[in-house]
This record gives C-alpha cells, sequence and structure tokens, in this order.
C-alpha cells in the first residue's frame, strides 16, 4: 500500500517517431513550398513573354491560393509538433472518501430531434457511474422546456433504482440501458442462473419505463416552438412521498437528480448551449458545488463507467492540478459504419489533432466528455479577500451564489434550507439575471461563438490554464454521429460559422493568443482551428475554377512537364496526399478511408466552409441573428440504410447541391476539353497538371458523380 502511492496516477508518452517524421516532413515540404511560391512570384516580378491581361487575373488568384493554402499548412503543422498521448491508473487514487465531487452537466434543446427516451439513456449512464453516489450530481438542461422531458426524468429515476444497484451487483461496463440492452457488444456475462433472471427482470423494467416515457410523449406536448418562452422550471427528482424519513433512506445510494429548464423570453438573447451551461453553473453552485463538472451532450452516454475516475488521476495530481483546467476525452460514436462516408468520427481531430494539441499546452473544449474544474470558468475575477461589490459585478446579484465561489463552500441542502436554495435557483435561472453581469464574456463558457466549445477552451488557455487528452481504449462517451448529408452539411456550416466567430472577433487567435497561451505553438494550433474554413474554402473555390476554365480558353498556368519547376509541383502535391495517407493508415484505417476524407474536405469546403464564413461575417455586420440548430437523433431507415451502404443521400438543400453539381460538371467538360487538346492538339507537355486537377477532382468525387 504504501508503495503504491508513491506511484504516478499517470504517464505521458511522447510519440517520438512521430515527432521524427513529422518534423522530417515539415522540413522538405517547406522547401518544396519556398520553391513553388518563388516560382509564381517570378511571372510577377520578372519580365516574362507569356504575361498578357488574359493571363494576369487568373496566374494572381492561383497564386493567392496557393499562398493562402502554403499558410494554412504550416499552421497545421502545429498539431504535428509534438504529440503525446497518456494513461491513466485510477486503481492508484486514494480512497473513495477522499475523492472529490462532481457535477454532471446534461444539454437537451429539442424533445423532437433528441428524442426523451435517448436523453434519458445519457442521463441514466451518467447516475450509474463508478463514482460515490453521494459525490456524483446530475443536472440535466432542457433549452425545449418539455413537460415530457421533465416526466422522462422522473421515470428514469424510478427505473435508476433498480438499474444502479444492477449494474453495481454485476459490474456492467455499458450502462446506458438502450446500449447494454440491444447493441451488439459483449459485457458481463456470468451465466448464472441468477444473472440470467435479474438481467432478464430488469430489461423487463426497461421496457416499460420505455413505453412509459414514450406513452408521454404522444399524449404530451412535443410541438415545436415551445423551446422560446417559457418561465424557469427546477426540481430535484425524488419519490411524491412526504415522508423525509423514508426519502433519506431510500435515496442513500442514488445520485442527486436534477431537472433545470431555465426561463426563456422572446426578447431575451438566450446563447444556445453555452446560455445553457452557464445556468447550469449557477444552480448547481447552490445546490451541489461540487469542485469538477463533467460535461455531456444529450447523444452521448457513459459507455464506461470509470471516466470519473481516469479524469481524477490528472486533477488530483498535485503536480498538474493547480495549473489543469480540464481533462477532455475524444467523442466516439456508436453508429458508424465500416466506410463511414461523411466521416463522421472525425478521425482526424480525435485520432490525431489531439494528440499534438496536449502535447503543447492542451486539446480545447470539444462539446462533451470534459471533466472541468468549476474554478477554472468562475476564477477571472475572483481575489481571496474579492471586493464583494466586484463580485457582484462580475457575477450578478446573488448573494447564495458568491458564497458558493469559495470552494469549500458546500451548501447544506437540509429540508428547511432546500426550498430557500430552490428558490435563489429560479433567480439564477431567469433570463435578466446576467444582464449587466461577465457572464459569457469573462466568466462561465463563452458567448459570441457558437463553437463555444473552443471558444471557451481557447480562452482558458489564454488565461493560462492547461488541458490533458485522454484517450484510453475503450471509449468512454459514445454519441450517435451524423448519418446523412443534410446533418453534415448542417453541421458543418454550424461548427465554421463559429470558428470563424472568433478568427474575426477580437480574441482571433493569430494576434490574441501568441503571447497568452502555455505555448506559442498552442496559439498556432487555434489559429487554424479558426480560419481553416475560411483558408479552405477561398483557394478550393479557386483551384476547382481557374484551371478548369483556363484549360477550355487554353491558357497555361502550371509549368510544363519539361520545365525543372514541374517538380516542384509534383512534389508538393505527392508529398501531402501521401502525408495524409500516412496519417490515416497510421491512426489504423483504411486506404478506402483515405479517399472519403480527400472527398470530404473538397465537398465541405466549397459548401459548409463558404456558408458558414458567409454566415459569421453577416452576423458580424448585423445583417444575421445567431442560431443553433442541433443535428437530428431520430434515425431515418432508409437514411440510415444508404449510409451503411456508403451510398451519399442527396435529399439536402439546393443551396448544397447546386454548387457540387455545378463544379462537377465544370470539371467533367474541362477534363475532355484537355483530353481532346492533348490528342489532337499534342499539348499534353504544356497543360499535364491542368488536366490532372478536373481528373484528380473527379476520381475523389466519383460517388457524387454517380449519385447525379
Ligand atoms: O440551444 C441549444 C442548442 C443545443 N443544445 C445542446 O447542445 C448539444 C449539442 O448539439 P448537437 O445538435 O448534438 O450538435 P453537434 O453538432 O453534435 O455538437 C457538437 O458541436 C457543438 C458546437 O457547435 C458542441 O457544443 C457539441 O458538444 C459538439 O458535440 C445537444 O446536447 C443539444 O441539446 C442546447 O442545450 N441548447
Ligand atoms: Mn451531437
Amino acid at each position: 500500500m504504501e508503495s503504491s502511492s508513491k506511484l504516478p496516477l499517470h504517464l505521458c508518452h511522447v510519440h517520438k517517431l512521430s515527432i521524427f517524421i513529422n518534423r522530417t516532413h515539415i522540413f522538405f515540404h517547406s522547401i518544396a513550398l519556398v520553391f513553388l511560391l518563388y516560382y509564381r512570384a517570378s511571372f510577377f516580378f520578372f519580365q516574362d513573354t507569356t504575361k498578357t491581361k488574359a493571363t494576369t487575373l487568373p496566374w494572381l488568384l492561383v497564386f493567392v491560393s496557393e499562398i493562402v493554402l502554403s499558410f494554412e499548412w504550416l499552421l497545421s503543422q502545429s498539431f504535428r509538433w509534438s504529440p503525446v498521448s497518456r494513461t491513466a491508473f485510477p486503481e492508484r487514487l486514494p480512497g473513495d472518501d477522499k475523492l472529490p465531487g462532481v457535477d454532471v452537466f446534461i444539454c437537451t434543446a429539442d424533445p423532437e430531434k433528441e428524442p426523451t427516451v435517448g436523453v434519458m439513456n445519457t442521463v441514466l449512464s451518467a447516475m450509474a457511474m463508478d463514482y460515490p453516489p453521494e459525490k456524483l450530481h446530475v443536472y440535466l438542461s432542457d433549452d425545449g422546456g418539455a413537460a415530457v422531458t421533465l416526466k422522462g426524468m422522473r421515470e428514469a429515476w424510478r427505473f435508476a433504482k433498480w438499474w444502479l444497484p444492477f449494474c453495481r451487483r454485476y459490474g456492467i461496463k455499458c450502462r446506458a440501458p438502450e446500449a447494454y440492452f440491444y447493441a451488439e457488444e459483449e459485457d458481463a456475462d456470468f451465466g448464472g442462473i441468477e444473472f440470467v433472471q435479474d438481467r432478464e427482470d430488469i430489461k423487463e423494467k426497461y421496457e416499460v419505463f420505455k413505453k412509459r416515457v414514450r406513452e408521454k410523449a404522444t399524449v404530451g406536448d412535443t410541438r415545436s416552438g415551445l423551446g422560446r418562452d417559457h418561465p424557469a422550471v427546477i426540481e430535484v427528482i425524488q419519490e411524491t412521498s412526504n415522508d423525509d424519513a423514508i426519502q433519506e433512506n431510500e435515496t442513500k445510494n442514488m445520485p442527486l437528480l436534477v431537472y433545470v429548464s431555465r426561463e426563456k423570453r422572446p426578447s431575451h438573447p438566450h446563447y444556445f448551449k453555452a446560455g445553457a451551461l452557464n445556468v447550469l453553473l449557477r444552480v448547481s453552485g447552490v445546490i451541489s458545488n461540487s469542485p469538477y463538472i463533467l460535461g455531456l451532450d444529450c447523444d452521448m452516454h457513459c459507455h464506461d463507467p470509470s471516466s470519473a475516475r481516469q479524469a481524477m488521476c490528472f486533477h488530483l495530481d498535485p503536480k498538474i492540478s493547480p495549473s489543469l483546467a480540464f481533462v477532455q476525452f475524444p467523442q466516439k460514436f456508436h453508429n458508424i459504419s465500416k466506410n463511414d462516408i461523411y466521416d463522421s468520427q472525425l478521425r482526424s481531430a480525435f485520432w490525431l489533432l489531439w494528440q499534438g494539441f496536449d502535447g503543447v499546452g492542451g486539446p480545447c473544449v470539444s462539446g462533451t466528455g470534459y471533466y472541468i474544474k468549476r474554478l477554472s470558468l468562475c476564477s477571472s475575477s475572483i481575489q481571496e479577500d474579492g471586493d464583494p461589490m466586484k463580485l457582484r459585478q462580475s457575477f450578478g446579484p446573488s448573494i447564495e451564489f458568491i458564497k458558493s465561489l469559495h470552494q469549500n463552500n458546500k451548501p447544506d441542502m437540509l429540508i428547511h434550507r432546500k426550498n430557500a436554495l430552490l428558490n435563489e435557483a429560479q433567480l439564477l435561472a431567469s433570463c435578466t439575471f446576467e444582464n449587466g453581469t461577465k457572464w459569457g464574456e469573462e466568466v462561465g463558457f463563452m458567448y459570441g461563438s457558437v463553437a463555444e466549445d473552443v471558444f471557451t477552451g481557447f480562452r482558458l488557455h489564454c488565461k493560462g490554464w492547461i488541458s490533458v487528452y485522454c484517450n484510453p481504449p475503450r471509449p468512454q462517451f459514445l454519441g450517435s454521429g451524423i448519418t446523412n448529408l443534410d446533418d453534415f452539411l448542417v453541421q458543418g456550416t454550424r461548427w465554421t460559422s463559429g470558428l470563424v466567430d472568433v478568427a474575426i472577433s477580437k480574441f482571433c487567435p493569430l494576434i490574441y493568443g501568441p503571447l497568452k497561451t502555455y505555448t506559442f505553438v498552442q496559439s498556432m494550433c487555434y489559429a487554424e482551428l479558426a480560419l481553416f474554413p475560411i483558408f479552405y474554402f477561398l483557394p478550393l473555390w479557386c483551384f476547382a475554377t481557374i484551371p478548369q476554365l483556363c484549360l477550355l480558353n487554353g491558357i497555361p498556368l502550371y509549368p510544363e512537364v519539361s520545365n525543372s519547376y514541374f517538380i516542384v509541383f509534383s512534389f508538393v502535391f505527392i508529398s501531402s496526399i501521401s502525408k495524409h495517407l500516412y496519417e490515416v493508415l497510421s491512426t489504423g484505417f483504411t486506404f478506402r478511408h483515405w479517399i472519403n476524407e480527400q472527398r470530404i474536405w473538397m465537398i465541405k469546403s466549397v459548401t459548409s466552409h463558404l456558408y458558414g464564413s458567409v454566415d459569421a461575417f453577416m452576423k458580424k455586420i448585423g445583417m444575421r441573428e445567431a442560431s443553433f440548430f442541433p443535428t437530428d437523433k431520430v434515425d431515418d431507415v432508409d437514411q440510415l440504410k444508404r449510409y451503411n451502404m456508403g451510398v451519399f443521400d442527396f435529399q439536402t438543400s439546393i443551396l448544397f447541391l447546386a454548387p457540387m453539381a455545378a463544379l462537377v460538371i465544370l470539371n467533367m467538360a474541362s477534363f475532355v476539353v484537355g483530353i481532346s487538346r492533348v490528342i489532337f492538339l499534342g499539348e499534353l507537355d504544356k497543360f499535364f497538371i491542368q488536366v490532372f486537377i478536373p481528373f484528380y477532382v473527379i476520381l475523389m468525387n466519383y460517388p457524387i458523380v454517380e449519385g447525379m
């Protein structure tokens, strides 16, 4: 025992081989880029016989695109600079009595798009985590203000009284009942008669639970539009019995469960998810005030009960604890098909980039699956002997809440105080509470971007906090990924818009970050995140049209095959696609996935990245209001079938289809014309690259061509 307490709670592995490969690649690729840009620049600065009015503009556009893409490439190397990974040893943690409390925040917004049974599965999986129940408090924020959700919570509480003991008794791994009973995955199987009987019993109870929740959904109130105008409702879920003694006894082994629907009025901005999270931050402050918070989306259940303990291996390590703001787990998904045509699992982020992020100061908050220190969200204006006036200006007028900022203040939920505190919570969840305060600007989750997660992470890192990325072999959280083109583009557009919000604000990481973040490289990572949509849609639109139009008109834009600069261009192309291929393969994915990613990069660049950027600029000049359309979590059987077969689902708006169709047609036309030029005019030398570009575009986008 003595010796085990000296063992480290976690280890960090530096990926030496990757670092060597990446830096070597950076070295050679940069040299090639310098030559490439020199070739372009010399066209403008030295006398060239081919220079005419007609050629200057396309050359300029292509040049600018190449500069932009090169800069984007350079920024993206920050994620490749020093990747690391980590292992945690939860078995070395101190005893349960020494573990800190955890408040779980789950957000839901729309009972139609986010079916209540699914949301309750997330709630149940959080309640059933392997953590002392008296230290676990689960809060659900319901932005829809739907009675069906509140009723679902009461049903979930009842079912939890069976579910939790069952999970504990048999050490069940997957603690979301739906996934446990119906996903084809192995879990504890004791084979014994008793276990089989228990399992059948619980399954039956779960079926009853589902039926009751759904019944209520049909007679209930799932009218849409309801989410915009309703008072605050806060309820600590418990048995309706009035006998406090019985209650105390029954709920001893159950985490606290709280339903929160903040007040919403059409005349008040509500700041979407960030607004919801800030309400939870305040309400939980006067109820449980745990020092750590687990943030979860309603579509992302706990797939392994140990995540809290894993996270505590970092939070309780005295060496990093004082500056550690959060531990981020990856988003993983249960509904990914083998082919994954939409790259729903975000391979590059969660398999690769976040490891690089982690090596230079830590990843950004990634929306869901993070354990964050409450203090880090509320610290900016706390001085030890904080001036009460100043605290009020930052945090608003609630004395109870300001008291909660002192970490060791544990609100006592004794019966006589309970009602007072719940009244206070109502005030904290009202839509006017934040008026004139620093919520969303200095404290709490940040407003000003619909990618509240990245923005909040960035601001925390700029205040000197660090974070770590923890990616154990068994996924700790599993969610539903998008399975249709429509959601794919809508989500991509929202993310773009949110990231560009940050890029064009005064917090642009390129300018605001470098001197503030933990390392310079970390702020380059953030700069890449915020700027990549702009840096992709501009050049990709150019490369999808300019060389093609020029080919149609017989204007050469690239060096001839016999020119020595041809090698430079070929090198840059081959070096970037083969590096990408290497990364895909080395993270355990297939050649096919590489093609999918190439295609998705092109599709997103010409659609979502364009629309999202335009959306962000229009918001900036006040021509548009911010919006957050949640993705659809109801599986459409046909769409799902197509996704699983790897067939693109073109049931999406014309806004998205039109540019894709137009570009495919243009590229096919220019390819045909190019080939005839080569055959009939013998211009292979002159136009090789320009014929190759549309060829590559068509090759990578073949499923789209086929779909059309
Ligand atoms: O006004 C709103 C809108 C959304 N949500 C919740 O936000 C979560 C994420 O929404 P979802 O529709 O699932 O969007 P995704 O695109 O899957 O979310 C990703 O992108 C978001 C930022 O755009 C992050 O907040 C998420 O964590 C991240 O998983 C869900 O639980 C919603 O219920 C709210 O609580 N209030
Ligand atoms: Mn989601």
